[in-house]
Formats: C-alpha cells, sequence, structure tokens
C-alpha cells in the first residue's frame, strides 16, 4: 500500500491545485556537503533551472551536462491564509533519480525511483500568509539495485559519471510539473473503475477510497454534460444505458465526480474523466470492446532539444500530430512510465498505450546497451544486489498501477526491457515480479515485457509469464545488417517458425525493430544508415509478419530520434527515428503511413 495518493491534482470547490512550474533555482553538489552546511533552509550562490526540464542540455561545459552526483533545487511560494484548514501537499510528476523533499528545512519525504509521482504531505511545516521554501535535493547516479540499471565510474579528476546499461541519456532533474496542492483533511485518496458490457449498455463498477468514513456518492456525466448515472457508497455499480464505448481512435469520455458528504454539506470532490471499455486477450487476439485490433506505432521516449526529458505540451501535441498523420493507434513508455499529460491526451485522442516500468539494462553491460548483441550472459540477477532491485522493481510497479489504472488508454503493462531471461533466477525473479503485479490492477489487464533477441524460444524461461509476449528484434542491423539483409530474412524466419511450433495460441507484439539512418543520407543501391535502407528493412520486416497470424502488432523502433551517452555505436544519439529529433519525418515515414493505413 503506498502511503500517499496518487490521484492527479484538481482544483474544485473543496480543492486547489496551483502549478509551481517556472524558473527555480539549482546547485550542483559534487562534493555531497549541501546537507552539513544547511542547504535545505537556503540553497548558496544558485543558479537558475527551467522546471519542467531535465538539467543537462541547458549547460555549455560538459562537466554539467554530464554531471552525475547530488543536485539541489529551491522554489519560494506564498500560502495563503484561507488554506489553513486544509492539508497540504507538494506533488513532483517525478524527481529523477531520487530524493529528498524539505519544506522550510524539514525533510517531509524521499523517494527512490526517477519516474512516478513523488508527494511529500507539509501541512506541519508551512507557515500560512507566508512566503515557504521548498527544496528538493536530488540524485541522479546509477547502480544494478535501481531502477533503470547501471553503473556510476568516477574518473580520475574525482568526477562521478554515469554508466548505463540502457541506451538513452541519463537525464534528470525535475522533469514533470510540480503541484501545491490543498484539500479537506477528509478526503478522496484514489478511486478505481471498471467495466463490463451488456448489450448497448455498460456496468460500471467503482470503488471509492477515503481516509473517513463520511457518506460519498458517484456520479456519470457524459460529454454533453448529461448525468446518466449516480449511486451512493464508497463500493458500488451502476449502469449507464445506450453506453457510449471508448474506441481506438474514437475516445468518449464521461466524467466521473466523486464527492463526501457530511448530510448536507460538501467535505471533499475529486473529478477524473474516464472511458468505457473492455481489453481482453482472447486467443490470439488483443481486443478492445470485443474486437480485435492491430497495433501499429512506435516506441517512444520522452526526449527533446534543450529540455532534454522534461515534460512539454509543445512537444506532445507535435507527437500526436505526426502519430495521427502516420496512422499508428499505439505507443509503447518505452522505458519508464511517462508524465500523466501523456495518458490524458492519449485518452482523450483514442490511443493504446503500453506502460512500462523503468526496468531496463538488467544486463551487466560494459559500453551501454552495446553488449547486449553479443549474446554474452552476465548472470545478472545472481548477485547480491537482486533483493534490492526486486524491491525497488516492486515498488515501481506498484506506482505506476496505482497511478495508471484508470486510464482507458493504457491496455496493457510491460513490466521489463530486454534483461536476461535464459537463467532459473531471472525466471524466478520475474515469477515474483509478475505475481505481485498481478494482484494490482482492478481491470485485470494483460502482462507482458519486452524480449531481446537472446530470449530465443529454446531458451528463454520467462515468456511463459506474460498474456503476450513482446518481441525486439534487429534481423538486418545488428544481426546479418546490410548485404546480408536476405539471409536476416532467413534467421529471422529460422526464429518465427519456431515460435509459431510452440502453438502457444497468444498474440505477440514486435515492440522493436528499426534501423539507425541518418535524416540527411540518401544511397543508391541503399547502404546502411541510408534513408532508402531503413525502407528496405522496413519491407523486409513486414513481409515476415504479414505472414504469421498471430503477429497481432508493430511498434517501431523509434518514433524519433533521441540523445543516448557518446559511444562508437551513435552519432550524437540514436538515428532509429521515423522522425528526426526535431519531429520531421524520414522517408520511413511515408512507408508507414502507406502500410498503416491499408490495414484498416
Ligand atoms: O539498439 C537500439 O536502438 C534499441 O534496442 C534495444 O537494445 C538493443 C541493443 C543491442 C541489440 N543488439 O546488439 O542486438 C539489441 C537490442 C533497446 O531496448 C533500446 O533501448 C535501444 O535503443
Amino acid at each position: 500500500m503506498l502511503n500517499f495518493s496518487e490521484l492527479y491534482p484538481c482544483s474544485n470547490q473543496a480543492r486547489m491545485a496551483q502549478l509551481l512550474d517556472g524558473m527555480w533555482k539549482f546547485r550542483f553538489d559534487p562534493e555531497e556537503k549541501g546537507l552539513q552546511e544547511g542547504w535545505q533552509h537556503k540553497l548558496p550562490d544558485p543558479i537558475s533551472m527551467p522546471v519542467p526540464a531535465s538539467f543537462s542540455d541547458f549547460f555549455t561545459t560538459k562537466e554539467e551536462r554530464d554531471f552525475c552526483g547530488d543536485f539541489w533545487y529551491e522554489t519560494e511560494v506564498f500560502i495563503p491564509r484561507e488554506w489553513e484548514k486544509q492539508e497540504l501537499e507538494i506533488r513532483f510528476g517525478s524527481i529523477t533519480h531520487r530524493a529528498g523533499v524539505y519544506c522550510n528545512g524539514s525533510l517531509t519525504t524521499t523517494h527512490e525511483g526517477g519516474f512516478l509521482p513523488v508527494v511529500a504531505r507539509v501541512t506541519d511545516h508551512v507557515k500560512f500568509g507566508e512566503i515557504n521554501t521548498f527544496i528538493v535535493k536530488a540524485n541522479n547516479e546509477l547502480n544494478e539495485e535501481s531502477l533503470p540499471c547501471g553503473a556510476t565510474m568516477v574518473l580520475s579528476d574525482g568526477r562521478k559519471l554515469a554508466r548505463p546499461y540502457f541506451d538513452f541519456f541519463n537525464y534528470s532533474g525535475i522533469q514533470r510539473s510540480v503541484w501545491l496542492v490543498s484539500k479537506p483533511g477528509e478526503s478522496i485518496e484514489d478511486f478505481i473503475v471498471d467495466y463490463e458490457l451488456n448489450g448497448e449498455d455498460a456496468i460500471v463498477h467503482y470503488q471509492i477510497i477515503t481516509n473517513g468514513n463520511h457518506d460519498v456518492s458517484f456520479e456519470l456525466y457524459d460529454e454533453d454534460k448529461q448525468q446518466v448515472a449516480k449511486s451512493t457508497g464508497t463500493k458500488g455499480s451502476v449502469t449507464v444505458s445506450k453506453a457510449h464505448l471508448w474506441n481506438v481512435g474514437k475516445a468518449y469520455l464521461y466524467q466521473a465526480v466523486m464527492r463526501i458528504w457530511d448530510g448536507e454539506t460538501l467535505i471533499d470532490e475529486y473529478s477524473s474523466k474516464i472511458g468505457i471499455r473492455t481489453v481482453k486477450i482472447a486467443g490470439k487476439e488483443i481486443q478492445i470492446n470485443g474486437k480485435a485490433v492491430y497495433l501499429k506505432g512506435f516506441g517512444k521516449h520522452e526526449d527533446f532539444e534543450v529540455i532534454g526529458r522534461g515534460f512539454s505540451w509543445g512537444v506532445l501535441k507535435r507527437d500526436f500530430e505526426c502519430m495521427k498523420w502516420i496512422g499508428a493507434n499505439c505507443f509503447r513508455t518505452s522505458h519508464y512510465p511517462y508524465a500523466e499529460e501523456w495518458y490524458q491526451f492519449a485518452d482523450e485522442e483514442g490511443f493504446l498505450i503500453i506502460d512500462e516500468v523503468p526496468a531496463v539494462g538488467m544486463m551487466r553491460s560494459t559500453r551501454n546497451f552495446a553488449d547486449a548483441g553479443t549474446g554474452k550472459f552476465t548472470r545478472f540477477f545472481e548477485t547480491p544486489t537482486v533483493p534490492n532491485l526486486l524491491k525497488n522493481h516492486l515498488q515501481a510497479v506498484e506506482e505506476m498501477i496505482v497511478r495508471d489504472k484508470n486510464h482507458p488508454s493504457v491496455i496493457a503493462w510491460s513490466l521489463f526491457n530486454e534483461p536476461e531471461t535464459t537463467s532459473e533466477e531471472s525466471k524466478e525473479y520475474f515469477t515474483k515480479i509478475f505475481a505481485a503485479a498481478r494482484t494490482l490492477d482492478p481491470q485485470n489487464r494483460p502482462m507482458t515485457g519486452a524480449f531481446e533477441k537472446n530470449s530465443q524460444p529454446e531458451l528463454c524461461k520467462c515468456y511463459q509469464l506474460c498474456d503476450f509476449i513482446c518481441l525486439n528484434r534487429y534481423y538486418g542491423w545488428y544481426i546479418k545488417g546490410g548485404p546480408e539483409l536476405v539471409d536476416a530474412r532467413e534467421a529471422f524466419l529460422i526464429e518465427m517458425n519456431k515460435w509459431k511450433d510452440k502453438n502457444l495460441n497468444i498474440p505477440f507484439v514486435f515492440t522493436e525493430f528499426g534501423t539507425d539512418t541518418m535524416a540527411a543520407e540518401h544511397k543508391l543501391p541503399s547502404i546502411m544508415w541510408s534513408q532508402e535502407y531503413q525502407n528496405e528493412y522496413l519491407d523486409m520486416n513486414f513481409e515476415i509478419f504479414d505472414q504469421f497470424e498471430f503477429v497481432q502488432g508493430e511498434l517501431v523502433w523509434n518514433f524519433a530520434d533521441f540523445q543516448t551517452t557518446e559511444g562508437i555505436m551513435r552519432v550524437n544519439g540514436n538515428k532509429k527515428g521515423i522522425f528526426n529529433r526535431v519531429r520531421q519525418p524520414k522517408s520511413a515515414a511515408f512507408v508507414l503511413k502507406k502500410r498503416w493505413e491499408s490495414l484498416d
């Protein structure tokens, strides 16, 4: 059980939410002396830092861009006297990768994990009618106990440097919005909805979790703001007759309004949009509202020029426009849960999401991710760090499912990306992860994980845990690329036939396939890294996907070019984007658009 409410902030007659985004104060703390020197009260000689954003790409020196260690943020907020009778919380969409939050000098909470909300109750520490100081002590070091996995090395000049076991830059900071929330002492802490379809009607089962015992009401409003259902009690079911279902590309959202009452007096109110739909794996099909859907889209990243992984409504808007233009209907939040606004907008736009925890890099790699393809077995799940890793992994799974469980856009949970899966120890580890995850989702969505190519049908001990299987495959890139593309096709077919022979009768989704492609490079005949090669590679992959009826989706790697750690495998980042980093199409975008529009 989480000891804080994950509910997204909202304002109404009982609650106020104030956005604290803007220019904050900031300081690096390479010597880790901040606490002894009292920085939790006031940062000495701070510089300015935008929130939300990753700090790295604002800077012009490597020491700052690549900073690894402790760093601090500060802001000041006036808190009005009118909030005196309320409970106050400060809520960060995330702080990467771990943090302590100080209010007027007192530690109010700590949090491990960089991609899920950090909520601190600050009521007892604030001064009403005055200016208050909020200070965050954060740390972005990587190790093998926390998610994502990596190492931290120390350079000869004493500086720490992040050594990710994963293929994206270790962007850090306060990368999502920050809210000050005032709400009543007796309040709605969470709610749960799930659905049953009954002919033209829908039954909405709801549960409202409060921290008191006053009466509770539940109401549903349609898009014309007409009330369509009403009930009382913390738990119940209402029928929506002739329900408008939430569908792929055709979203319909009802407004759920929940209230706590003391007789006629309102104590608390919370409202949220919900979408009525069912998700089910039926044999080889992924079904939404009982109808098969073929997933078309991308693995993405939260990544953009200058702001790094910082949330931006502008980037989000452009990404959705590009995804709609190209005919996509789905994306995976590779390799971490995204800012909540992504799910809210996907709910509005009728997009499907495979929601992934930051369980990436679970394979010891000396050069970023680059050892992944060598087949080298690193016995990742046989070390003394595993119990703590498991604890952090389970915490991330719980926080993600609690946070995202009511979004109609979320159709599945991805519990890992490309770990080792061939040892008994990996099987034990993931058996525990899946067992815990399966107790958490009231909608019982399918659970999966993304398997890299060492997870072959005859060797992998973990695919058996999944409700559908996600494959990351690079035949024609990491394996037999360029002139060997014909052989890549043969090798790919051999593997696919082995999966086919298993007769698993469940869907497979390709969650990664792609080639690095320079947006400016053309070559006739094609050569690896050229636009033409990306197109040929995609055509070969599609020809294979189309031969196997259990293939029920294709999420190409990646939506856009993105920043990684520097190294011999990466030219200023990963260039597997179908769009470049500023979201203009490569030639492959037109190939995908044609195919995906024709698949409808
Ligand atoms: O490499 C990529 O572009 C992407 O592929 C995946 O990692 C691999 C790395 C090497 C090999 N290999 O050498 O076979 C296969 C897979 C990761 O999930 C993803 O984060 C990364 O960006």
